[in-house]
């Protein structure tokens, strides 16, 4: 994953001081991109332990279109807690989008079903995106989030807000526009979850693995992440693990998380961050 460190490194010796929406303060850079070969190993970074169940939770949850963080907590999963209403909507985020995003006439849109059809039907079209960003149901930014999801607005407006497929020579890539990146604490989630979603998409497909291509707008350190930054530079990173799939699964909607099997994982330590809320 000298990807990963390469952002952190770059970010922490080029990043512009820049006050943000939460009062941490950030080290921000604007538009970077890497790149990962998924057939050379599942790329989850190995210089901190990554809680990949939470990763795999949140896939499965924003595939089953929910955008209630109820079904994350049974699972034992709290990355989406501080945004919530007391009832656990986060309002019309990610799952609403990407399988029920509503057209002008009250239809709905199930965007993955249709990519997963188009690629399968016309692997070579140049229009196998999804968009999370829908400006219909942007947040109020004088209101809190959770106000904003009991209004029927998305509690934060999409982060990883765009993506894309692309296939050539019987392999599946994906491009994924991330508008704005938490490079210590949800950089490492949002690589791990798009090249698992890229896997399962192109398995579905009858597809070999391609690429995963990320690009970031804002890309930013927290202030209050440095130090954890500084300590994930000075270790060694291990060779990535392999990510096994269980092979029966043909529709991207049936995965469950004892589908998925991480062989090899070696890692440093977990480091503690708190999350700017
Ligand atoms: N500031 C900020 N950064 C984010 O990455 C982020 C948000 N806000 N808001 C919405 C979602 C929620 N996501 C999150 C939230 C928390 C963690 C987090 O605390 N991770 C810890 C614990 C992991 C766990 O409990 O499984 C970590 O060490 O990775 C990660 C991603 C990603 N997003
Ligand atoms: O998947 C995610 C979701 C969120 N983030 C980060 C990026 C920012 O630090 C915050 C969102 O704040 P905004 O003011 O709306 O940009 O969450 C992430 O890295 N990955």
């Amino acid at each position: 994953m000298k990807q990963y460190l390469d952002l952190m490194r770059h970010v922490k010796e080029h990043g512009v001081y820049k006050a943000d929406r939460t009062g941490t303060g950030t080290y921000s850079v604007f538009g970077y991109q890497m790149r990962f070969d998924l057939a050379a190993g599942f790329p989850l970074v190995t210089t901190k332990k990554c809680h990949l169940k939470s990763i795999i939770h949140e896939l499965l949850w924003f595939l089953r279109g929910d955008t209630n963080i109820k079904y994350l907590q049974e699972k034992g999963v709290s990355i989406w807690d501080e945004w919530a209403t007391a009832e656990g909507e986060l309002g019309p985020v990610y799952g609403k989008q990407w399988r029920s995003w509503e057209g002008s006439h009250g239809e709905t849109i199930d965007q993955i079903a249709e990519l997963v059809e188009t690629i399968k039907r016309d692997p070579d079209s140049r229009r196998l995106l999804v968009s999370a960003w829908n400006p219909a149901v942007l947040p109020d930014t004088g209101l809190k989030p959770s106000e904003n999801a009991a209004n029927g607005k998305q509690a934060l407006p999409p982060c990883h807000c765009l993506f894309q497929f692309y296939v050539a020579n019987g392999k599946l890539s994906c491009q994924l526009y991330q508008r704005s990146a938490d490079i210590f604490l949800g950089v490492p989630f949002n690589i791990a979850s798009y090249s698992l979603l890229t896997m399962m998409i192109a398995q579905v497909c009858g597809l070999e693995y391609g690429e995963f291509v990320h690009t970031l707008g804002d890309a930013h350190l927290y202030s209050n992440h440095l130090q954890q930054a500084e300590e994930q530079l000075a270790r060694e990173p291990f060779p990535s693990p392999k990510m096994k799939i269980n092979p029966q699964v043909a529709d991207i909607f049936s995965f469950n998380y004892d589908d998925f099997e991480l062989i090899g994982y070696q890692a440093h330590p977990h480091i503690k961050a708190v999350v700017a809320v």
